[in-house]
């Protein structure tokens, strides 16, 4: 298992372009198997979850193209399959996306049970449910959910989920698309990767409205068009190189990101000290030198500060200047990355599902070993303020959702390697 080397070092200063946003790529992807031409999906970025979502759209029997500068072409129409297998599932939970455009457009799906991961349980009952009250039965068996819907097409129906759900809503949203009759969405996940998905089936013909608010609503078209989309650029990403300057008081510039998808993380980031500027696709921190102020918040649903960038703002917090409170409110196991920083020298306690950090100047350099993305991010994160050569294991976490991290850290002035292993 390949590994990261760190040595500590001074502040990150450069600029970096941030990647396609992998949590709209995975959802257009599986959208792509609602068309009945093929679909161009450009900004793809490198990713190893992308590797995978096409080995499931390749595994079903799906005809792709992929051009290293184009992007990949994806043609729903020739799916002969229509399984998801356990085998690529369990590697990525987001192949249930594939769950509700299989139903729309083909009448059935067979989809590994994803099962919960290191962050938390994470069920798909509201995926589940919504598929019903739109006309399908299902089952789950053998570890597999089997889904069909009697009369060959879904039917447009009134739902109002019982929390905020991202996949939830991306999956039912792709099963409306197809639908006989109006489908409406309420409660529904705001997340601008949830607008990208809306726009690129739009781009497809679908009929949808409300997206970016609480409630969608969908007109079911009879078939879908090819068109070419490009992805959104990654919010968390962009996050995750500005939370890593704020820490190391550096200066960096971000180019090929939408600051406004990013407000909350930024009002954080001034909050913490940082000056920031932003143009229409680009945004500028600076500390000034200054070691970061500790910033207490809770992760809630968008427009709310993201949950995928808590465990990043808590590295920083580990070495700001005083003590922060971090209460993680969507996943029941996102504090595990506090454990490794402690053995980093980081004064952290976790009690339920509340952090309390109070900073220290810097970190003592240790191996530690990562069990999710962001997680690993956070570790790295704390390495660069860290004395010493801190071995981040288990990278292949980071490998899911980070395109080219060495390169763009060393872009930045960090002192970073991949060790093989
Ligand atoms: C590929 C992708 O886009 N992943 C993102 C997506 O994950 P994902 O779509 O899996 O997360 P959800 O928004 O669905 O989960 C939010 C909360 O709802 C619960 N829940 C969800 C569905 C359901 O049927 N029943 C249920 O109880 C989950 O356990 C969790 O506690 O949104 C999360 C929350 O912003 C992010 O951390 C992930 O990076
Ligand atoms: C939790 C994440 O991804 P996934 O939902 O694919 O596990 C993430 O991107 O931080």
């Amino acid at each position: 298992m390949d590994k990261l080397l760190i040595r500590g070092g001074g502040p990150l200063c450069g600029e970096i372009r941030v990647s396609g946003s992998k949590n709209a790529a995975l959802p257009i992807l599986a959208a792509t198997l609602l068309s009945s031409e093929p679909v161009l999906i450009r900004n793809l970025p490198h990713l190893q979850d992308i590797t995978t979502m096409i080995a499931l759209l390749r595994s079903m029997g799906t005809e792709l193209l992929v051009d290293e500068r184009l992007g990949v072409e994806i043609n729903g129409a020739t799916t002969k399959e229509t399984t998801a297998p356990y085998a690529l599932v369990k590697t990525m939970r987001a192949s249930i996306l594939v769950l509700g455009p299989l139903l729309a457009h083909f009448g059935h799906a067979r989809v590994s049970f994803p099962g919960g991961c290191a962050i938390g349980s994470r069920p798909v009952d509201q995926h589940l449910r919504g598929l019903e009250a739109m006309g399908a039965h299902i089952d789950v068996e053998e570890g597999y959910i089997t889904a069909t819907s009697p009369n060959g097409r879904l039917k447009g129906a009134h739902i109002l989920f019982d929390m905020v759900t991202v996949g939830g809503t991306e999956n039912l949203l792709m099963a409306a698309a197809l639908a006989d009759g109006r489908t409406i969405l309420e409660n529904a996940a705001r997340e601008p990767e949830i607008v990208d998905l809306a726009e690129c089936l739009i781009a497809m013909g679908a009929k949808i409205s409300g997206h970016g608010s609480a409630t969608i609503v969908i007109d079911g078209v009879d078939t879908l068009k090819g068109c070419t989309y490009s992805v959104m650029p990654d919010r968390i990403e962009a996050g995750t190189y500005l939370v890593a300057a704020a820490a190391t008081r550096g200066s960096i510039r971000l180019r090929d990101i939408d600051p406004r998808t990013l407000e909350a993380v930024l009002v954080k980031l001034e909050e913490a000290g940082a000056h920031i500027e932003t143009g229409d696709d680009w945004i500028h921190l600076d500390m000034k030198g200054q070691r970061p102020k500790a910033v207490s918040f809770k992760t809630v649903p968008y427009p709310g500060f993201p949950t995928d960038m808590q465990a990043q703002f808590t590295a920083m917090n580990a070495v700001a200047d005083g003590v922060a409170r971090v209460t993680e409110t969507i996943f029941e196991n996102r504090l595990v990355q506090a454990h490794e920083m402690n053995r980093m020298g980081a004064k952290i306690s976790v009690e339920g599902n509340t952090a309390m950090i109070t900073g220290t100047e810097r970190l003592k350099a240790a191996p530690v070993m990562a069990s999710d993305l962001r997680a690993s991010a956070s570790l790295v994160i704390a390495g660069l303020v860290a004395d010493g050569d801190t071995i981040v294991d288990r990278i292949y976490h980071i490998d899911r959702g980070y395109e080219c991290i060495e390169e763009k850290f060393l872009a930045l002035g960090a002192d970073i390697r991949r060790i093989a292993g």
